[in-house]
């Protein structure tokens, strides 16, 4: 099976999830440079952290418009995976394919430390290798973390389980103290938490590697393998 890492100008975590996909769950992983236009020979497509273009706008808003992303809508109305970590989370809502917004934090600073997070679905393409509403703990780092939708939206990610991930101590204002999201259909998933950044021991936390294992399970099974 491959994966798909797609680099923005400014991604920076692109080769940790290339490293967490080949080394950590044993899966081909290939850079796609954001001026591709095609992605139909990969399993799941994954857009890393960073600051693609630099953060100029709004984190994402640039990047969302880059030639790649036809084909990862494309891919994702397909209902195939696509995730998208802390700069990816902010390109999937600037693109409209995860509702809501990434805001600036509530305090107006960059916070780098590691959370700890509730697993709040774990019937998810992404998540059924952990417990339900397991704790883990992951590194974030970001200054656009601040999650916010409308009460009306809110309600519907509440009502169809469309919240993934919540913080135990709300690190950056976010509505609902809300971490990941999916889609309405659940195979996109985006969350501002770094799961590559957290799978090996010597880097304090292993309960990024779930993730990665989840999602080579569920294309197993759902047989959207290409390798
Ligand atoms: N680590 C990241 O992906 C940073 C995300 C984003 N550019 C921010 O600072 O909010």
């Amino acid at each position: 099976m491959k994966f798909a890492v797609v680099a923005f100008p400014g991604s920076n975590c692109e080769m940790d999830l290339v490293y967490a996909i080949e080394d950590v769950v044993k899966e081909q992983a290939e850079l796609v440079p954001s001026t591709a236009t095609y992605l139909n020979d990969y399993s799941a497509v994954l857009l890393p952290g960073g600051f693609s273009y630099g953060d100029y706008l709004r984190s994402g808003a640039i990047a969302q418009l880059a030639p790649i992303m036809p084909a990862v809508k494309r891919f994702a109305a397909a209902g195939k995976p696509v995730l998208g970590i802390c700069n990816g989370f902010q390109i999937l809502t600037e693109a409209r394919l995860l509702p809501g917004s990434l805001q600036r934090n509530q305090e107006s600073k960059f916070v780098c430390k590691v959370a700890d997070l509730v697993v709040t679905n774990n019937q998810t393409l992404f998540t059924t290798n952990y417990q339900a509403q397991q704790t883990i703990q992951l590194p974030i780092a970001h200054g656009d973390g601040n999650y916010y939708c409308d009460p009306i939206t809110l309600a519907e990610l509440r009502k169809n389980n469309q919240i993934i991930f919540t913080y135990q101590n709300n690190p950056n204002g976010s509505v609902a103290a809300i971490a990941g999201i999916s889609n309405r259909q659940g195979n996109v998933l985006g969350m501002m938490p770094h799961p590559e950044r957290a799978v090996e021991a010597i880097l304090g936390s292993t309960s990024g590697r779930e993730l990665f294992s989840s999602l080579v399970n569920s294309v197993r099974k759902r047989g959207l393998i290409h390798e």
